[in-house]
């Protein structure tokens, strides 16, 4: 049997990126994730994860280099161009799940498919994707707020679904989770990916969880800080 050739879903190219009131500039070096690949990406707290992430998703924009989504000059697009990708092929879960808690679960979710410029997703597929998550349909009708933690999450997970993104970025999402909640998390996250061919870069502390992906990546290897824009 032969493997199809794997296109590239992230390309990083001699990307830099400094906070305004920081001293430190974050170098990364370069960098390609093939479609479809899941990796761990692992490293100390301040290495520059997150920020990482947020210039992947395009909340950040590199000072220099550039960062290519599924062959496209993402980080170079304008703002308009950039906010219309990012909602069409990037799905993220970040650690704060940012649901809003006066709607419903089932508004949360169809305000993906608003930014993304699609039609409202459908009963059938809204249950279909809430009970994949193992989530009872009868939630779609409950506001956000009165969810408990995990199941915010499993929201969450629906909500950057529900577009069927290429490139799925998710930011230490287990972290209120006991060990059997956690471990049910992953295998729905990593079943959903698979179903999708999604390419998915998972953070976390939690180096157990490597186990669930394909490639565990510290980022230690991937950027370096540096005291002054020197890289
Ligand atoms: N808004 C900001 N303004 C200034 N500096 C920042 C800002 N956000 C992050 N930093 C700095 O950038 C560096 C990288 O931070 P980042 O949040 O990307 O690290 P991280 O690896 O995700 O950390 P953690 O594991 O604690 O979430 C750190 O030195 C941090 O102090």
């Amino acid at each position: 049997m032969s493997d199809s050739p794997k296109h590239p879903a992230i390309t990083l190219k001699n990307v830099s990126f400094q906070y305004a009131e920081s001293a430190t500039e974050l170098c990364y070096h370069d960098w390609q994730v093939s479609q479809g690949e899941r990796i761990f990406l692992h490293g100390p707290s301040g290495s520059g994860k997150t920020t990482l992430l947020n210039l992947l998703c395009g909340i950040l924009t590199p000072d220099k280099g550039t960062v290519e989504l599924l062959s496209k000059p993402f980080s170079t697009l304008r703002n308009t161009q950039r906010d219309k990708f990012r909602a069409r092929h990037i799905g993220v879960v970040f650690q704060q799940f940012n649901l809003i808690s006066h709607l419903s679960v089932a508004q949360n979710i169809a305000l993906a498919t608003h930014f993304a410029g699609s039609s409202p997703p459908d009963s059938a597929t809204l249950v279909q994707l809430i009970e994949a998550l193992q989530l009872p349909p009868k939630i779609l009708h409950n506001k956000a707020g009165q969810l408990s933690v995990g199941q915010q999450q499993r929201v969450a997970i629906a909500r950057a679904l529900i577009n069927r993104p290429e490139i799925l970025l998710v930011d230490e999402p287990t972290s209120a989770l006991d060990a059997d909640a956690r471990d049910a998390f992953m295998k729905l996250l990593i079943s959903q990916c698979e179903r999708y061919q999604t390419t998915l870069i998972f953070v976390s502390h939690d180096i157990s969880l490597s186990d669930y992906l394909d490639k565990r990546v510290a980022l230690k290897d991937l950027a370096d800080k540096k005291e002054s824009r020197s890289c």
